[in-house]
């Protein structure tokens, strides 16, 4: 379903399990950052509203989308976070690298997910244009940061009712 039939804060509250004893790590490309910058308050707003106490939120900054699967793998490594919030914007140039830095972190995330056993949730916003980005950051279409946040919430959730 298309975003702009589904907008992206838009979420039943109810089904949403209470975060207070998660911790969370975010990781925000510094690309686009007015962008960036929006999706992180987003996911940061809504994981407060859900419960999470703002020292249980880790938030770290990369240089670009395609570091996301590295500084990710940095906070599963070494930290104790419950789940990593990946946050960058990339928007398509002249040139084909947009594809290869799209699927780049594509695959390096999917990896992430196999290889550890804790949650990294895809808040990457892949547009043709800086309006699409913007629709997406607290725009029309809502905030993909809230939709990371309540993803990360529930994987959190589910990871833990399988353990015990
Ligand atoms: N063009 C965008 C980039 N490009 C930079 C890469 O993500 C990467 O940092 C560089 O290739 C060095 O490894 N990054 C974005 O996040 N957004 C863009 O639109
Ligand atoms: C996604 C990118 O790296 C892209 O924005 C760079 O622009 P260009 O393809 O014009 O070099």
């Amino acid at each position: 379903m298309a975003t702009s039939l589904k907008n992206l804060s838009d979420y039943n509250i109810a089904d949403v399990p209470s975060a207070a004893e998660m911790k969370f790590g975010i990781v925000v490309s510094e690309w686009n950052t007015e962008i960036t910058e929006a999706l992180y308050e987003g996911a940061y707003n809504t994981l407060i509203k859900h419960g999470a106490s703002e020292d249980n939120i880790i938030k770290k900054y990369v240089p670009g989308s395609f570091e996301l699967t590295a500084g990710a793998k940095y906070l599963a490594e070494m930290t104790d976070v419950d789940a990593v919030i990946c946050l960058g914007c990339v928007i398509q140039g002249d040139t084909p690298h947009f594809d290869f830095v799209c699927h780049g972190v594509t695959q390096g995330m999917t990896l992430l997910n196999v290889q550890y056993p804790i949650p990294f949730i895809f808040g990457l916003l892949t547009t043709l244009n800086q309006q699409q980005a913007l629709d997406r950051a607290g725009g029309k279409h809502g905030n993909k940061g809230d939709e990371g946040a309540v993803t990360a919430i529930k994987m959190v959730h589910l990871n833990r009712s399988l353990k015990n």
